[in-house]
């Protein structure tokens, strides 16, 4: 059969292409939300037992780790508490009726499993990409494991490679802009603090805070050394960069299967340390 090409009707031949458009955007975004789903439900196979403290990370991918944790209680009966990253995981939690816990509780966490924006092969990671990186990474310090669940576009070799939003840093308010000024003059890059959508103003992070956004920068700084710089800014509350935390990364990918990434055990930071 011929394809139809209309040259008499640009109306015609405008809709075709937005429908093909559109549809070529919904097969991509399924393969990718595949991807998701795929990583979380074997993240959570593999490293969730009964009797477990969990921590929930946050995020898309996460949403479909909690799916899976809440059919593994319904049918298995399988027993877990599970201590939330965000408001945004607390919600997944209730919604889901699995049991909430808090750190106060229940300090000491066997799992964590979390989302991430960039892995590199190092298993170092950007983080804060939804902003919820402070208690991401409090909780992350306070688990045995932090099991990352990504599709194949975070699957990088520096971090930097494929993620363009920069490295978010979450701020107190009142020194947002002395942090910015003072870290354009030292390092490569800008330092943009993060806008609202819907809202006027910036983003106001569950804890109160800013985030600047740190786009641009040379990928092959030393981000452990970097990580410690920037703690020691007065002001600066947290970073996105979660360095030698990770102990393992599960990549769902196009073709329907899942690339784990782990860490060797000389490579990572004794447990509740993460500078
Ligand atoms: O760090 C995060 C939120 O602060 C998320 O884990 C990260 O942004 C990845 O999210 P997603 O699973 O939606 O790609």
């Amino acid at each position: 059969m011929r394809p139809f090409i209309s040259k008499t009707c640009p109306l015609i031949a405008k809709f075709n292409i937005a429908t093909f458009s559109t549809l070529l955007s919904q097969a991509s975004m399924t393969s990718l939300e595949a991807a998701k789903r795929l990583a979380a439900y074997q993240a959570v196979d593999q490293h969730i037992k009964s009797g477990y403290i969990v921590g929930i990370g946050s995020g898309s991918t996460v949403i479909y780790a909690v799916e899976r944790l809440a059919q593994r209680v319904a049918t298995e009966k399988v027993v877990v508490s599970c201590v939330p990253t965000s408001f945004q995981a607390r919600q997944l939690v209730v919604q889901n009726q699995l049991t909430l816990t808090d750190l106060d509780v229940t300090p000491n966490l066997d799992v964590c499993i979390d989302g991430a924006d960039e892995v590199d092969s190092n298993l170092d990671l950007i983080k804060g990409g939804g902003g919820c990186l402070l208690q991401e990474k409090i909780v992350a310090s306070c688990a045995r494991k932090l099991i990352i669940i990504a599709d194949y576009t975070k699957n990088s070799s520096q971090l930097g490679e494929q993620y363009k939003k920069g490295i978010p840093i979450e701020v107190a308010p009142m020194a947002y802009f002395p942090i910015k000024t003072r870290l354009e003059a030292k390092y490569q890059g800008q330092f943009m603090l993060r806008m609202a959508v819907n809202k006027a103003g910036p983003v106001v992070t569950d804890n109160g805070n800013f985030i600047l956004d740190w786009t641009n920068f040379d990928q092959t700084l030393e981000w452990k050394n970097v990580n410690q710089e920037l703690a020691l800014i007065p002001g600066v509350v947290e970073t996105g960069l979660f360095i030698q935390m990770a102990q393992e990364a599960y990549f769902g990918m196009p073709n329907g299967s899942v690339k784990v990434q782990k860490r060797s055990a000389a490579n990572s930071l004794p447990f509740f340390s993460s500078v």
